[in-house]
């Protein structure tokens, strides 16, 4: 099954040359699937890539995220291209951010104001400096294995990249920083409740991945997010849903206002993380809550955030051709139908293989974890056969099926994939598995 990717060998060892481990990001690295060269990719079409050895795959790891109408989606294309031919950068304030804003308060109401940055990281980090700014505390609560971006804070127990490589705790984040995070098991409301006892008067914020997407796809246990709020608001520190993966992925939504939870009074963040989705496949994030908290924000407030990219033309009209296409009618049906499709085949195919798999999907999304319990925190996510994954991550590869190359990150299909891309899917993981336990 194996085949051969000369020209991805080569430019690696030239990357290796001039780029830190040859890649742009840690994740993108094959250190955690038997290692040697990334594949390189030259052309992205809907839920196809073609590798610069002229070999098409079919996409699940829609770049960690972002890529949910597809690659190269031509409203999105369209509102790029125009974008830049009328110039990429003011330096200014234009009228499409207002629009842009106004799309994700409509969609997600618990944000009376929203300041648009550069990255998942930038949104995420800006959320801890205001709410430290509002409540004049200092700690942070986070959960094991949710992952927050590189920010020093948040690098504690940080899950996927990280826990991927080996490196849960970044080195080069002082212990000073470190002992300012307070990490909690996910869905562990006693835990919770432990460090708000014995910390509570220095937390400014519980953070939290509300929808968890950094340790495999994880919902949170009925009443997670409830009793979540009701403690922080007690101890009086702030609540903020980092919604980087899970804004607009489940629905045209979050995951604070998506159907699975009753009482959205209930689980309402002050301060909610965006990125990926919302710039359409450009360079983006964004962060929001409620007015007397944003408030604190620079002009306004003291606590400082700024940017020369922010706002850029580009990733703002790419976020609103990409909002604008999730909102037609049937666009997130779609994508759950046919993720059901694929998880219960692979499921399928792994039981009649005797091969130990368990599935967390959510709507159009999910993970696959070599296992046989269920996975609900980092603990159990970590408790997964990685070198199984590894093998099968090649086996997959090998057919022209990308996945993400860790055990922990999810599969994502878009508004792209077809019913040949699923049934292909299927057939490739039929052999996979059939060849694992060969
Ligand atoms: C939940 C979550 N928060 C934050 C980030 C960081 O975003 P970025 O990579 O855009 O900095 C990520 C990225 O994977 C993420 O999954
Ligand atoms: N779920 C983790 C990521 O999406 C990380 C992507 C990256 O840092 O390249």
């Amino acid at each position: 099954m194996s085949i051969q990717r000369p020209r991805s060998e080569q430019l690696y060892a030239e990357a290796l040359e001039h780029i830190v481990g040859g890649v742009n990001s840690p994740s993108r690295s094959f250190k955690a699937v038997g290692g040697g060269a990334p594949v390189f990719m030259k052309r992205a079409q809907g839920a196809h890539f073609w590798d610069v050895d002229d070999h098409r795959y079919i996409d699940y790891l829609c770049a960690y995220g972002p890529i949910i109408t597809g690659h190269a989606h031509p409203h999105i294309t369209e509102a790029i291209t125009c974008a830049a031919a009328n110039g990429t950068l003011y330096g200014t304030p234009t009228e499409f951010e207002i629009l842009l804003a106004r799309m994700l308060k409509e969609a997600i109401p618990s944000m009376d104001k929203v300041r648009f940055v550069n990255s998942g990281t930038e949104a995420v980090m800006t959320t801890i400096r205001v709410a430290r700014a509002y409540t004049k505390r200092s700690k942070i609560i986070k959960f094991a294995g949710c992952y927050h971006g590189h920010s020093d804070l948040v690098l504690v127990a940080a899950g996927s990249g990280p826990s991927t490589l080996g490196i849960p705790d970044s080195a080069g984040v002082p212990g000073s920083i470190a002992s300012e995070v307070i990490t909690v098991p996910f869905n562990d409301l006693d835990g919770l409740r432990v460090a708000l006892e014995t910390f509570g008067n220095d937390v400014a914020a519980v953070m939290v991945e509300p929808i968890v997407g950094n340790f495999g796809m994880v919902m949170p246990k009925p009443g997670f997010l409830e009793g979540l709020c009701k403690m922080a608001r007690e101890a009086g520190a702030l609540v903020i849903y980092d919604e980087v993966i899970s804004a607009f992925r489940f629905h045209y939504g979050s995951a604070q206002t998506y159907s699975a939870f009753s009482d959205h009074a209930a689980i309402e963040p002050d301060l909610t993380a965006l990125g990926k989705i919302i710039g359409g496949g450009l360079p983006i994030g964004a962060y929001g809550g409620r007015k007397q908290v944003m408030d604190q924000v620079a002009p306004l407030g003291p606590a400082y955030q700024a940017g020369t990219m922010a706002g850029n033309p580009a990733s703002i009209s790419a976020g609103i051709a990409c909002l604008e296409v999730l909102r037609e009618p049937g666009v997130y049906e779609r994508m759950d139908a046919q993720a059901a499709r694929l998880a219960d085949a692979l499921q399928a195919s792994a039981d009649k293989n005797g091969i130990p798999l368990t599935i967390n999907r959510i709507r159009g999304s999910f993970s696959a974890h070599f296992c046989d319990h269920p996975v609900t925190n980092y603990d159990e996510a970590q408790d997964t056969d990685g070198e199984r994954f590894g093998q099968f991550f090649r086996l997959m590869l090998d057919q022209g099926i990308c996945l993400a190359p860790s055990k922990y990150e999810a599969w994502f299909l878009t508004t792209a994939h077809t019913d040949e891309d699923i049934d292909a899917t299927i057939a490739a993981a039929e052999n996979a598995f059939a060849a694992m336990v060969r």
